[in-house]
């Protein structure tokens, strides 16, 4: 068995001593003790949907908390949950291949230290601003804390787009980006890694660039390549992660991955080792998409089909069309919107027939219709890779039919679990084997999963894993906040 750190902050009878009052409803309406909270993040954030989004669905699961004996003392830390520590907005100038000079604008959302030190991704996408950072920098928060280990949340990037940039454009983008976020971070003060459009490749010459700058090998990023400092299985963590979980999800069931029809979403690092572990645990994939549309390959996405996604996506860097120039098994359909709403249409991708349905690509892309098709085709289980990819009617629908339905901040901490592993490699001055990273992974996420289970028990909640998770993650930070006096 792996080793693992001491269990969670709140042993199980604590949190039974909490409900000495029932539990509210969490969907029909915030408790009226933290409506006010709510009210005035919405004052303060008006322009920022995203993160009021985020914002909202936690505090939905914390009405049980503040309205329990003794919960009171919590609504401060709603207070401050929600306002990030600090935000580094900076210029990122930078020149093209055609001597062009290019502006973009470059963000660290410094969201809460309470448990250690900031850590998250940076993701260079053209959507990226600040209510996108700050969703996502929240949702790390309470990401980081269900995972066990000392780390505090983050998030950054810019609205950079990678896409169609040659090799030394991008490299001249991260050195630019870094020169002036390296004052800002530190091994012991902010992490970021990867997210999307952020891959091995932007580490290494972010790495490169705060060397320049500081003249300083530490661990200021994960992700990095295994010869200067990077973990093995880091690149798989995320995708195998959300698979362990819905392993655990399935046993809950008496049941297992042998033989179940999954759909994915996305194509790129999630989504490529979610494929890889459903087919090492025996599952079949037969749908993966990118921002251009839909590919379906009803044999199942093998490995060496695989093989082809990843050369595709990460090498020649190009629309997942060009798989069915290899495989006449797999038919593409073109999208003809970016389904990143809760509009009426719904992403094709949801109208097929599955056993598990995992969203590894971005936020809000299955909807309440979408939710709805995966519903009447029989879905028995939705894990979230992306982070925050259902919108709440879809939660809403997924919820009612009773399809089990695991949130990102539990099923994809298999990433920030796995840097949190880099990170302390980098402090031993170790290489750990695949084997040890990947054991000490399934630890984790066997762990998370139960940590949900028994809190949602607890609050008899059972089976609700978006409460589990929120209500697991913000005890722990909100001990730690109380601790250091929140001021
Ligand atoms: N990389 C990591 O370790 C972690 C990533 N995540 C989340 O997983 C999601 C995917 O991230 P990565 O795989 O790392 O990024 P990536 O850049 O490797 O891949 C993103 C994928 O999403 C697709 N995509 C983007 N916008 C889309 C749209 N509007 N419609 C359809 N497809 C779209 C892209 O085509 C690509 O296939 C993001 O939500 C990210 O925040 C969560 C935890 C950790
Ligand atoms: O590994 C990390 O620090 C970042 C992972 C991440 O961005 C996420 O969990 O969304």
């Amino acid at each position: 068995m792996p080793t693992l750190p001491p269990p969670l902050f709140l042993p199980l009878p604590q949190l039974a001593f909490r409900l000495s009052t029932p539990p509210t409803a969490i969907m029909s309406g915030l408790s009226a003790k933290l409506q006010p909270v709510f009210d005035s993040i919405k004052a303060r954030n008006p322009n920022e949907p995203e993160f009021l989004q985020a914002a909202e669905e936690i505090l939905h699961s914390l009405g049980p908390v503040v309205e329990a004996e003794g919960g009171d003392k919590f609504i401060p830390v709603t207070k401050a949950l929600f306002e990030p520590e600090r935000v580094i907005q900076f210029r990122v100038a930078w020149y093209d291949d055609a001597g062009e000079l290019q502006v973009n604008r470059g963000f660290r959302v410094q969201m809460n230290s309470a448990i250690g030190p900031y850590k998250g991704g940076l993701r260079l996408h053209p959507t990226v601003n600040l209510s996108i950072l700050k969703f996502l920098a929240t949702e790390q928060v309470l990401k980081n804390a269900v995972t066990t280990l000392p780390l505090g949340g983050g998030k950054g990037g810019s609205d950079f787009n990678p896409k169609g940039r040659s090799e030394a454009e991008v490299r001249r983008f991260c050195q630019s980006f870094m020169g002036a976020l390296a004052r800002h971070i530190g091994p012991d003060t902010d992490v970021p890694a990867g997210d999307i459009g952020v891959s091995g490749r932007e580490i290494g010459y972010l790495f490169g660039a705060y060397k320049r700058v500081t003249n300083r090998f530490e661990g200021i990023l994960t992700g990095k390549g295994p010869t200067f400092g990077g973990s093995l299985i880091r690149p798989e963590s995320t995708g195998y992660g959300v698979v362990m979980f819905v392993r655990e999800m399935l046993k809950v069931k008496g049941d297992t991955l042998e033989g179940k029809v999954v759909v994915i979403s996305g194509s790129g690092n999630v989504a490529q080792y979610a494929t890889q572990k459903v087919n090492a645990l025996g599952g079949k994939v037969i749908a993966l998409s990118d921002s251009k549309g839909v590919l379906v390959d009803e044999e199942g996405i093998t490995d060496k089909k695989l093989a082809e996604v990843m050369d595709i996506k990460n090498v020649r860097r190009t629309s997942l069309k060009a798989f069915t120039e290899k495989f006449s098994t797999a038919k593409w359909t073109d999208f003809s919107e970016q389904y990143t709403d809760e509009d009426e249409k719904s992403n094709p991708l949801w109208e097929i027939k599955c056993d598990v349905a995992l969203p590894c690509a971005t936020q809000n892309e299955l909807n309440a219709d979408g939710a709805r098709a995966l519903v009447d085709n029989g879905v028995s289980i939705v894990a979230e890779g992306a982070n925050m990819p259902s919108t709440p009617g879809a939660i809403e629908v997924l919820r009612s039919a009773k399809v089990a339905f695991a949130p990102g901040k539990a099923s994809n901490a298999g990433g920030v679990a796995t840097s949190g592993l880099e990170m302390s490699q980098n402090s031993q001055r170790m290489a750990w084997s695949a084997e040890k990273v990947e054991e000490e992974l399934d630890g984790i996420m066997t762990r998370i999963h139960a940590d949900c289970v028994e809190t949602a028990k607890a609050y008899d909640r059972a089976g609700d894993y978006v409460f589990g998770a929120n209500v697991t993650g913000f005890l722990k930070v909100a001990e730690a906040m109380l601790a250091q006096g929140l001021a």
